[in-house]
C-alpha cells in the first residue's frame, strides 16, 4: 500500500524495535519458569543459596525485560511519528499542486481531516504494528510452548476456552466495520461547519445566522458523539467479556492443576508458573483483539489518505522551457469548457497583446472575464483554440516559467498575517524597503499607512484591518514589487472611488512602460485608455478595439459607456 511507502525509510529503527520486542517477550517468559524452580527446588527444601542465586537471576531478567521494554517503547513512537510527519508532508505536497476544482471535489474540511486525524489514526496503527503486533503472538505462541512444557495435559484443558474469544473478536468486528466511513464523514462535516463559521463570520452576522449555525454545529457535533458512542459502546463489551472469559480460565487451570499436584504430577511452583503463562497468552489474545478492533478504523483512515495521495491529478501545462521575457500573448479562437460543463465559459477568443500594451477587459457578471485570467496563469489548460506566449502554446509550456513572468492582483485578495513588508516580500523576496516604499506610493497605499515604520505596520489575516479599497491599493502594490512581464488586474479598482482609481492608472501607466498590462474592470473608466479593449458577453467577444472604435462600432460597449457617463470620446 502506497500509505505506508515512507515506512521503508525508518527500516532501521523498525528492525531494532523487533529486537527490543524480542528480547522483551523472552524475558518476560522466562521469569514465571524461574519462579517454578525458586519455589519447589529452593523454598520447598529450604535451600536459601538456591533462593537467592535463582533471585538474583529474576533480577537480572527483570531488569533486562524493563530496559528493552522502554527501549522499544521509545524507538517505535521515534519511528511512528516521523512516518506521520512523513505522511502528512506528502499530502501536503500533493494538495499543494491540486487544481481549484480538485481541492473543492475532495472539500477543504475534508483534506484537513485526512491530513490530521486520519494520519493520527493511521500512526497510531503503525504504533501498534510495531510491538503489541510482535509481541502478542509471541506471548500467545511463547506462553503456549512454555505452559505445555510445564504441563501438557493442564494446557490441553486451558486450551478450550480460545475459540470463545475468537468468536467474541469476530462479532464485534463485524458489527462496527461499516461504522467508520459514516464516522470520517461526520468528523468531515464539523470541520467543514466550523470553518465555515470562521471564513463566513460576516456574512453569518450580517444577516443574523448565528442560532442557526448554531443549531447545525450541533447537529453535526452530536451526529459524532452518537457514532463515536455507538463503536465505543460496542468495543467496550470486548473488554469485560474477555476479562472475564480469562479470569475462567484461571480458575480452571487452578482447579485441575489443584488435581494433579494431588495425584504428584505437578509441583506447585510449576501451577505457580502455569497460571503466570496462561495469563501471558491470554494477554497475547487480547492484545491481538485490541488491534483486531483497530484495523476497520485504520484501514477506513487509509482509504481516505490514499485517495488524496494517489489521486491522479490534471496536469496543467507541458515541459517547453520559455527563454527570455514575456513578450507577446495572443488567442486565436480560444475556447474553454469548465470541466463537466455543457457550455463554454469562453468561445473562440482573438486577440493579441504586446510588451508595453495595455489589454481591457470588461463585461459583465459571469461573462468569462476571471476564466480568462485562469486560462492565461494556466490554471487550466485550453479547451479548444489557441492561447500562444512568444508564439508557443499556453499548454505546451513549463507552468513555473509562464507564472514567474507574471504578477497577478486577484478579484478576492488575501494577505497573511505578517507585517507589510513580509507581505510585499511574499511576492519578490528579494525586495528593498526602498523599492517597496516606492511601490506603496506608485498604489496610493502610502498614504493610509502610518510614517513611522510604515513597512512594520501589522496586516491582520486576510488584510482585515483594512477597508475594502485600502486592500486593493495594498494587492496592487504587492504585485508591483515583483519584477514580472506581464501584471494583471483582476477588477482590482472596483472598491476605490474615480479620483484614487484615475491617479493609480496614471501611475501605473509609467511604472508598467516596459511591460504587458490586463486590467479587467466593470468600470469604463477604468480601461478607456487601454490600447485594446475586449468586451466580453456570456463567454464571446462582443467587440475589440481602443475605446474610441468601440464608442463607434459596437453597440454594446457603447451602452455600457453611456449608462456610466463614459461616453466622450478620448481627449
Ligand atoms: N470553477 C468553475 N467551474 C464551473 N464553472 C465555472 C467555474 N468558475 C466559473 N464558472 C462559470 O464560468 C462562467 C464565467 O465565469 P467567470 O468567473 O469567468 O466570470 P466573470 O466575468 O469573471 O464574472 P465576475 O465579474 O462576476 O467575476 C460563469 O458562467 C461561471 O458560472
Amino acid at each position: 500500500m502506497s500509505v505506508f511507502r515512507d515506512l521503508r525509510k525508518y527500516n532501521g529503527l523498525l528492525a531494532l524495535v523487533f529486537f527490543l520486542t524480542l528480547g522483551n517477550t523472552f524475558g518476560e517468559l522466562f521469569l514465571p519458569r524461574l519462579l517454578a524452580l525458586i519455589v519447589d527446588n529452593g523454598i520447598a527444601v529450604e535451600d536459601v543459596q538456591y533462593v537467592l542465586k535463582i533471585g538474583g537471576i529474576m533480577l537480572v531478567v527483570t531488569l533486562f525485560t524493563i530496559v528493552v521494554r522502554g527501549s522499544a517503547s521509545y524507538y517505535s513512537a521515534k519511528a511512528a511519528l516521523a512516518y506521520s510527519r512523513d505522511l502528512r508532508k506528502r499530502i501536503f505536497n500533493k494538495v499543494n499542486h491540486m487544481t481549484f476544482d480538485e481541492t473543492e471535489a475532495f472539500g477543504i474540511s475534508s483534506l484537513i481531516t485526512r491530513t490530521t486525524n486520519d494520519v493520527g489514526h493511521i500512526e497510531q496503527f503503525v504504533l501498534l504494528m510495531m510491538r503489541p503486533l510482535l509481541r502478542a503472538p509471541l506471548q500467545f505462541i511463547g506462553g503456549l510452548i512454555m505452559a505445555y512444557l510445564t504441563h501438557p495435559r493442564l494446557t490441553g484443558i486451558v486450551l478450550i476456552s480460545m475459540p470463545i474469544i475468537f468468536v467474541l473478536i469476530y462479532f464485534v468486528i463485524r458489527v462496527v466495520i461499516p461504522y467508520f466511513p459514516i464516522l470520517q464523514k461526520a468528523l468531515d462535516r464539523v470541520n467543514l461547519l466550523l470553518r465555515q463559521r470562521l471564513t463566513g463570520l460576516k456574512v453569518i452576522r450580517a444577516f443574523s445566522r448565528d442560532k442557526q449555525e448554531e443549531a447545525s454545529f450541533e447537529e453535526a457535533n452530536d451526529e459524532y458523539y452518537q457514532l463515536s458512542m455507538k463503536i465505543n459502546n460496542t468495543m467496550s463489551t470486548v473488554q469485560p467479556l474477555l476479562t472475564f472469559v480469562v479470569g475462567v480460565t484461571t480458575v480452571i487451570a487452578v482447579y485441575f492443576g489443584a488435581q494433579f499436584i494431588i495425584d504428584g504430577s505437578m509441583n506447585i511452583g510449576e501451577l505457580l508458573a502455569f497460571i503466570q503463562y496462561t495469563a501471558q497468552v491470554m494477554t497475547g489474545l487480547v492484545m491481538l483483539s485490541r488491534m483486531l478492533t483497530i484495523i476497520p478504523r485504520t484501514s477506513t483512515s487509509i482509504a481516505r489518505v490514499q485517495e488524496v495521495i494517489e489521486y491522479p491529478s490534471r496536469k496543467v501545462g507541458g515541459s517547453a522551457r520559455l527563454t527570455g521575457s514575456t513578450h507577446s500573448i495572443e488567442a486565436k479562437d480560444l475556447t474553454f469548457y469548465y470541466p463537466g460543463a455543457n457550455l463554454p465559459a469562453l468561445e473562440k477568443i482573438n486577440f493579441s497583446l504586446k510588451t508595453g500594451e495595455v489589454l481591457g477587459i470588461i463585461g459583465g457578471t459571469g461573462s468569462g472575464k476571471s476564466t480568462f485570467l485562469k486560462l492565461l496563469m494556466q490554471f487550466y489548460d485550453p479547451t479548444e483554440g489557441e492561447l500562444l506566449i512568444n508564439g508557443q502554446q499556453i499548454n505546451q509550456l513549463h507552468t513555473e516559467d509562464v507564472r514567474r513572468r507574471m504578477s497577478y492582483v486577484p478579484q478576492q485578495n488575501f494577505f497573511f498575517s505578517e507585517s507589510v513588508r513580509g507581505n510585499m516580500q511574499y511576492s519578490n523576496p528579494d525586495i528593498s524597503d526602498e523599492q517597496i516604499l516606492n511601490d506603496l506610493t506608485v498604489a496610493k497605499a502610502r498614504e493610509f499607512l502610518p510614517e513611522e515604520d510604515t513597512l512594520g505596520t501589522k496586516v491582520v489575516r486576510g488584510g482585515a484591518n483594512f477597508s475594502g479599497g485600502q486592500r486593493q491599493r495594498l494587492a496592487i502594490t504587492r504585485a508591483l514589487a515583483r519584477d514580472a512581464n506581464v501584471y494583471i488586474f483582476d477588477d482590482s479598482f472596483s472598491a476605490l472611488d474615480y479620483r484614487t482609481d484615475y491617479e493609480i492608472r496614471q501611475a501605473l501607466e509609467d511604472r508598467l512602460k516596459g511591460a504587458m498590462t490586463i486590467i479587467v474592470a466593470q468600470r469604463v473608466a477604468t480601461i478607456r485608455h487601454a490600447d485594446k479593449i475586449l468586451v466580453l458577453e456570456d463567454g464571446k467577444v462582443q467587440g475589440y478595439g481602443s475605446h474610441d472604435e468601440l464608442l463607434a462600432d459596437h453597440p454594446v460597449y457603447r451602452e455600457i459607456a453611456v449608462s456610466q457617463g463614459e461616453a466622450e470620446v478620448s481627449r
